[in-house]
């Protein structure tokens, strides 16, 4: 049996990651204990605030936050942090090493239904001379993450966590430790099941529309075998199946509002994903470019996000390769 901090020791991880990422995960003990008691500790249900991105904060949006917030500050090594529920960047200690970025509780507009959600989070260096309560010091792109993962809080917690060395999982054991219980996680490269909101079908791009169309035709179809579909709503639970089984997860570029290419927040859910989707050999793509590669330009971005099983992202990305960068550049993704 090994705890998570022996892992990352024989890995030879950086002792002041080894604390930070202890310190993350103190923080998602006590989200996990919140949102076992449910009802019974009056945490689920809405606040009557809406967060920098539009959306009315649950009550455990608001919870997660305060908690990753309190623990985070608490470590000297974090110079700050960034959160999905913040307007702005939080300073911590200037002279620490570490920014934090986060989104504190993903899926919540199923908490009150009592599906898995998760807590995201993408470990970044100050650069040197930045300001970490500045936007500027976060701008950087995914490959300068050092390390990446998330907490699904489903019928077990699971951490997946990457520090640039492979994927492995570490369950929440009763005794409050984290066991590694999966090393190096692989997906697999070819997949029959696809994850797609298929409600905004008539806001895609044609290229995705294209796509999805040819994986219902099945057997019969140009794609030669029949696919199955999963839809959970929740990023995290979502990429967790595709780490655990293969898969693709896309949540694409669509048309409903010109201002925002896509659901999903670039630094808060895309480029930790995507760390961990290559870390475990996939794909992860803006359907035109890979998500790490990005240059980030606003610290609450949007981007569009396909990832998963490298076969079946790689199909996907044929059906854009004739659009390319024109269309990238004019969908601004
Ligand atoms: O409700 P939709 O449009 O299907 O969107 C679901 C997507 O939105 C998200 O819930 C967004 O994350 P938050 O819950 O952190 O806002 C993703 O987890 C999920 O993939
Ligand atoms: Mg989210
Ligand atoms: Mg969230």
């Amino acid at each position: 049996m090994l705890l998570l901090s022996q892992f990352l020791k024989q890995q030879d991880t950086e002792d002041t990651l080894v604390d930070l990422i202890g310190t993350l995960m103190l923080a998602c003990k006590e989200v996990a204990i919140q949102l076992r008691e449910g009802e019974l500790a009056g945490v689920l249900g809405s606040t009557d605030n809406t967060n920098v991105q539009g959306e009315t904060q649950k009550k455990m949006d608001v919870i997660a936050n305060d908690l990753l917030k309190k623990f985070l500050l608490d470590n000297p090594l974090v110079a700050g942090l960034a959160s999905e529920e913040e307007d702005h960047p939080v300073g911590g200690n200037p002279e620490g090493k570490y920014l934090v970025i986060f989104d504190p509780l993903d899926g919540s507009s199923n908490i009150d239904i009592n599906v898995s959600v998760g807590t995201i989070f993408s470990i970044l260096e100050l650069p040197e001379g930045m300001d970490p309560s500045q936007d500027e010091a976060y701008l950087q792109c995914g490959r300068k993450q050092v390390a990446a993962g998330y907490v699904l809080y489903g019928q077990s917690s699971v951490l997946a966590l990457t520090t640039g060395h492979g994927v492995n999982f570490f369950t929440l054991a009763h005794t409050g430790d984290f066991i590694l219980t999966r090393e190096q996680v692989q997906i697999p490269a070819d997949t029959k099941e696809f994850a797609i909101n298929m409600s905004n079908h008539r806001f895609w791009e044609e290229e995705m529309r294209n796509y999805v169309g040819d994986l219902l035709q099945g057997s019969e179809g140009p794609r030669g075998k029949n696919y199955n579909m999963r839809w959970i709503a929740s990023m995290v639970a979502e990429v967790h199946r595709v780490l655990t089984r293969g898969g693709i997860f896309t949540y694409p570029w669509d048309g409903r509002d010109p201002s925002k290419p896509g659901k999903l927040r670039l630094m808060y859910e895309g480029n930790p994903m995507s760390m961990l989707i290559e870390q475990a050999g996939g794909i992860s793509s803006t359907c035109y470019k890979n998500i790490m590669d990005l240059e980030p330009q606003r610290i609450h971005q949007r981007s569009a996000v396909a990832l998963g099983s490298k076969n079946e992202v790689e199909a996907l990305l044929t059906y854009h390769a004739e659009s390319g960068d024109g269309q990238a550049a004019k969908l601004n993704i």
